[in-house]
């Protein structure tokens, strides 16, 4: 059985502010999206790998990924035009390997994190085969709320970031029970806990290395990043 890796480059981008599809802009020499994939097939027992892109960008994409795929192959799907509708579209593409049971997990993973390590992959499928699911986070240096007199103690709140990893055929139950109800979550975790609430969740810390590119600045930031670590 393989883990398969959906990953989403369908975003508008339009707060990183450039004309291209962010994923397809230059960190290190390389577009942002080519790093998560050149570590996605690294990592062994990852299969198929999904990028998800706008559609009438699939040429593009391709051209951006060909030449770091060596013997393997990537499967290109237009997305939807939210992230949950882009997921969808994925595990459409899935569902037959799924239930083959030729795939027991499906990984869901931003583009645009590019820095995103090996290591965490398989953290990410290990726990999900183990417990259900599995979701990356990372702890808050402030508060978060949207009233200061109601603050909730330090100490509670985590970020939440991809890859996340879920057994697969509860995830595709949740995904259809979503397409029944038009439900749109904010991401694959969201869907999850709504429609298979009994599945166990398991936070794996991770870090802000694994950071989103999503204004401009955070090319730069990724960039010293990458060659910190
Ligand atoms: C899922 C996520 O990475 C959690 O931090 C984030 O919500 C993705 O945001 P996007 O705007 O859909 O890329």
């Amino acid at each position: 059985m393989t883990a398969a890796v959906v990953i989403l480059a369908a975003g508008s981008g339009s707060r990183v502010g450039a004309e291209v599809n962010k994923v397809l802009l230059p960190l290190d020499g390389l577009p942002v999206l080519a790093h998560s994939v050149r570590t996605v097939l690294t990592v062994p027992g990852l299969d198929p790998v999904v990028v998800v892109c706008r559609p009438g960008e699939e040429s593009e994409v391709g051209t951006a990924l060909t030449p770091h795929l060596g013997a393997r192959d990537v499967l290109l799907v237009p997305g939807g035009t939210t992230r949950h509708g882009s997921e969808q579209a994925a595990l459409a593409v899935l569902t037959p390997r799924i239930e083959q049971g030729e795939v027991d997990v499906v990984v869901i993973h931003d583009g645009a994190r590019a820095l995103a390590p090996a290591g965490l992959f398989e953290q990410v499928v290990d726990t999900a085969r183990e417990a259900g699911g599995a979701v990356p986070t990372v702890e808050l240096a402030g508060l978060l709320t949207r009233d200061p007199t109601a603050a909730p103690p330090r100490g509670r709140l985590v970020g939440v970031q991809t890859p996340q990893a879920f057994r697969a055929a509860p995830l595709l139950d949740a995904y259809r029970a979503a397409a029944r109800d038009g439900f749109d979550g904010t991401d694959t975790a969201a869907c999850l806990e709504r429609y298979q609430p009994e599945l166990a969740i398991r936070a794996v810390p991770a870090g802000p290395a694994n950071l989103k590119v999503t204004y401009p600045e955070d090319l730069e930031a990724a960039s010293r990043l990458s060659s910190a670590g």
